[in-house]
């Protein structure tokens, strides 16, 4: 599908809002002058206007074709041509796995929201790591960041070498301009931004918060339904691709990668947002949680919380996934004779939370939006004292759980925390006291 753009870089400042290609990980072509796509082959002796043609692979070249994702571009000037990157010394508080800067906890952890930082803060400086696992160098596991800014980010551009990223604003709507096009993204929606892509990040509506997954290992793809079928949970149509996009700017920039963890930066002459047109399946791409497709049970119990899969990372491991991306939806309850909200469990993945708005059904207290929560592996958790009760309590009509959207990155390997994540008086000191006072069974 070739994709016009019908917006010329003369009035670019507006472009691509709205404007999205449909469907996951499609081979598109697009293109925001006209002519500018070879057509036929990727690599022309002569690309039109003289662009410069450059293969951005996601996969290894010889991935398995199904699993294989690259995209081609089509630029004012080729990415190869920068000065030497030096240390960057921002983002203070950004960190990558191995995480070893404390011992991993087995305790269950929650925190307050983030504040809101009193100097001005782009999104880079603004990122806070929680913790993780794996390993950065051998592509295993995840970094998990949250996010608090309030400037935009101006003659700034990054990308990160280590993995893809998973963004969920939870307050404040962001315009990631993207080597690919723009994608706007608000709270209850989530942006992708694949490995090495270059990206900005404009606040549209004020200082903006939210959490961002970074996968090291297999890019998040959707999960086999199985006896499901063909349809249902994130249907492939409503992911968007944005269009191309680009600004032919001559003006200095500084580019942030992160590689192996550090942070390092270069000063280009110029906007890196030069690509004109691109063909691919490597790009990034939007989703709006709320298009997803709930599925539950009709008849009794809770089933486990992979039926709320958005997306998952797999391992080498079938079914035992490097990360999977969970939401917790609006959706009706209707269980017979069940306890309904989440069962106390112990669990052989680990567990990082995250609240994008309204309240979660297994805490009536403590868990705000843009706080967070840490459940480890084989420790026991589930409904406070509070939601037990009232759960145990209620008379079991069809009820709608409203107004809410829950996640949960949940991964193969303990989630370890920074220093930083221990130490915040952010952490709320008291979780375990949501467990007590909790009454013992009673033997005839
Ligand atoms: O711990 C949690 O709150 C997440 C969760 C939700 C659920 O419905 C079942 C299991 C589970 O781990
Ligand atoms: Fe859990």
């Amino acid at each position: 599908m070739t994709v016009q753009n019908p917006v010329t870089a003369a009035d670019a400042s507006s472009a691509g809002q709205g404007r999205m290609i449909p469907g996951f990980g499609n081979h598109v072509a697009t293109e925001a002058v006209a002519g500018a796509l070879p057509i036929g082959r990727n690599s022309p002796q002569h690309v039109p206007y003289g662009l410069f043609a450059e293969q951005l692979s996601g996969t290894a070249f010889t991935a398995p074709r199904v699993e294989n994702r690259r995209s081609w571009l089509y630029r004012l000037r080729p990415t190869a041509t920068h000065p030497a990157f030096q240390p960057y010394q921002g983002a203070a508080l950004l960190r990558s796995a191995p995480f070893n800067e404390v011992p991993p906890s087995p305790n269950r952890l929650r925190w307050d929201p983030l504040v809101q930082p009193e100097r001005p803060t782009d999104w880079v400086d603004g990122l806070v790591t929680y913790g993780g696992n794996g390993d950065v160098g051998t592509g295993v596991g995840v970094g998990i960041h949250l996010y608090a800014c309030n400037l935009s980010m101006q003659d700034r551009a990054f990308f990160n070498a280590d993995g893809e990223l998973l963004i969920l604003p939870e307050t404040g709507s962001l315009r990631l301009v993207t080597e690919l096009g723009i994608v706007h993204v608000a709270p209850q929606q989530i942006a992708v931004v694949p490995r090495g892509v270059r990206f900005r990040v404009e606040l549209i509506d004020g200082p903006a918060r939210g959490y961002v997954c970074e996968n090291y290992g297999a890019l998040f793809r959707l999960p086999d339904l199985g006896p499901i079928g063909a349809n249902g949970l994130a249907n492939p149509r409503d992911f968007e691709t944005p269009i191309a996009w680009f600004e032919d700017v001559d003006a200095p920039c500084t580019l942030i990668q992160k590689f192996q963890g550090s942070l390092w930066s270069t000063e280009l002459g110029h906007s890196p947002f030069d690509v004109v047109a691109w063909h691919g399946n490597l790009a990034p791409y939007r989703y709006d949680l709320r298009r997803f497709n709930t599925i539950n049970t009709v008849s009794f119990d809770h089933p486990d919380p992979s039926i709320f899969t958005v997306l998952t990372s797999p391992s080498e491991t079938p079914g035992t996934a490097n990360c999977d991306f969970v939401i917790f939806p609006p959706r009706w309850m209707v269980a017979e004779q069940t306890f309904r909200p989440p069962w106390f469990h112990r669990n052989v993945m680990s567990e990082f939370m995250g609240l994008i708005t309204g309240e979660y059904d297994a805490k009536e207290d403590g868990f705000s939006p843009g706080g967070a929560s840490l459940h480890n592996q084989m420790n026991g958790h589930g409904p406070d004292r509070a939601s037990y009760e009232k759960a145990v309590a209620a008379d079991l009509q069809p009820q709608k759980i409203e107004s809410t959207m829950a996640f949960m990155f949940e991964t193969r390997h303990v989630i370890r925390t920074t220093r930083w994540a221990m130490q915040t008086p952010s952490m709320q000191s008291d979780y375990d006291a949501v467990w007590s006072g909790i009454v013992k069974a009673r033997l005839p």
